[in-house]
C-alpha cells in the first residue's frame, strides 16, 4: 500500500492548491490561536473552497471549547478532525467525524493503552514532544519508542523532510506521514518545492 501524505498547517490558498497539484492526500489547518500557523474561519473557507475534490481536509484542535469546534465545523468544509491536546476520548467522539489523536511520544508513552482508549479514531498520529509546544516544532523522536504493532492507522510526524522520509517509510512502514515544518519557508509559508521533493521521496521509496 502507498504511504498517505498529509502537509499541515497551511495559511494560504496558494500553496494549499501547490500542494493538492503534487498530489498531497490531506491538507491540515490549524484552528489554534497560540500556533503561528493558526487560520481564522474564513481563511479556512477559502482555502478549502481552493482544493479539487478527493484532497481531505483536516481540521486541528487543541483543548478547543466545543462550541469553538462546532463554529469551525458548522462553516468550513472538514473531513476529519485531529485532536494535540488533552482531549479524552469522549471529548474526541462528541463531533460525529472521523478523527485523529495526536500522541506526544516520550520514552514511557504506553502506545497500547492508549490505542485501546482511542479505539475507535480514524487514526493515531505520532509526534515530538516539546515541554512548552503542542505540534509543528520542527522537533523528531525516537521512532525505535513505536514498539508492538498498533492497528490503528499509524501516522508519523515530527521533524519530517525529504531529507528523511524515505528512512522513515522504510523504518516505521507508517500508514501516512505528516509534515509541516519541514516544507516551510516560514511559519505556515509552505514552499512549493520542498513540497514537492518530500511527495517525490515518498513515491519513489517501496
Ligand atoms: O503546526 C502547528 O503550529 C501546531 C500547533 C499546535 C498543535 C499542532 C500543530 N501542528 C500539528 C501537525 O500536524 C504537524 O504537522 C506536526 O506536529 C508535525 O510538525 P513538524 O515537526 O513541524 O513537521
Amino acid at each position: 500500500m502507498r504511504t498517505r501524505v498529509k502537509i499541515c498547517g497551511f495559511t494560504r490558498m496558494e500553496d494549499a492548491r501547490a500542494a493538492a497539484r503534487l498530489g498531497v492526500d490531506a491538507i491540515g489547518l490549524v484552528f489554534y490561536s497560540q500556533s503561528p500557523r493558526n487560520v481564522s474561519i474564513a481563511k479556512a473557507i477559502e482555502i478549502t473552497r481552493a482544493l479539487p475534490a478527493f484532497v481531505s481536509v483536516v481540521g486541528l484542535f487543541v483543548d478547543a471549547e466545543p462550541d469553538w469546534v462546532r463554529d469551525v465545523l458548522a462553516e468550513v468544509n472538514v473531513d476529519c478532525l485531529q485532536f494535540h491536546g488533552d482531549e479524552s476520548p469522549e471529548e474526541c467522539r462528541l463531533y460525529g467525524k472521523p478523527y485523529i489523536k495526536a500522541v506526544r511520544m516520550r520514552p514511557d508513552t504506553d502506545l497500547e493503552g492508549i490505542e485501546a482508549q482511542y479505539a475507535d479514531a480514524a487514526g493515531l498520529l505520532l509526534d515530538a514532544y516539546h515541554p512548552d509546544l503542542q505540534g509543528g516544532t520542527g522537533g523528531g523522536f525516537d521512532w525505535d519508542l513505536i514498539t508492538g504493532k498498533l492497528a490503528l492507522p499509524l501516522i508519523l510526524a515530527g521533524g519530517l523532510s525529504a531529507g528523511n522520509a524515505a528512512e522513515a517509510v522504510r523504518r516505521v512502514r507508517p500508514y501516512a506521514l505528516d509534515v509541516s515544518s519541514g516544507v516551510e519557508a516560514g511559519k505556515g509559508i509552505k514552499d512549493a518545492e520542498k513540497m514537492a521533493a518530500f511527495i517525490k521521496k515518498i513515491n519513489q521509496t517501496t
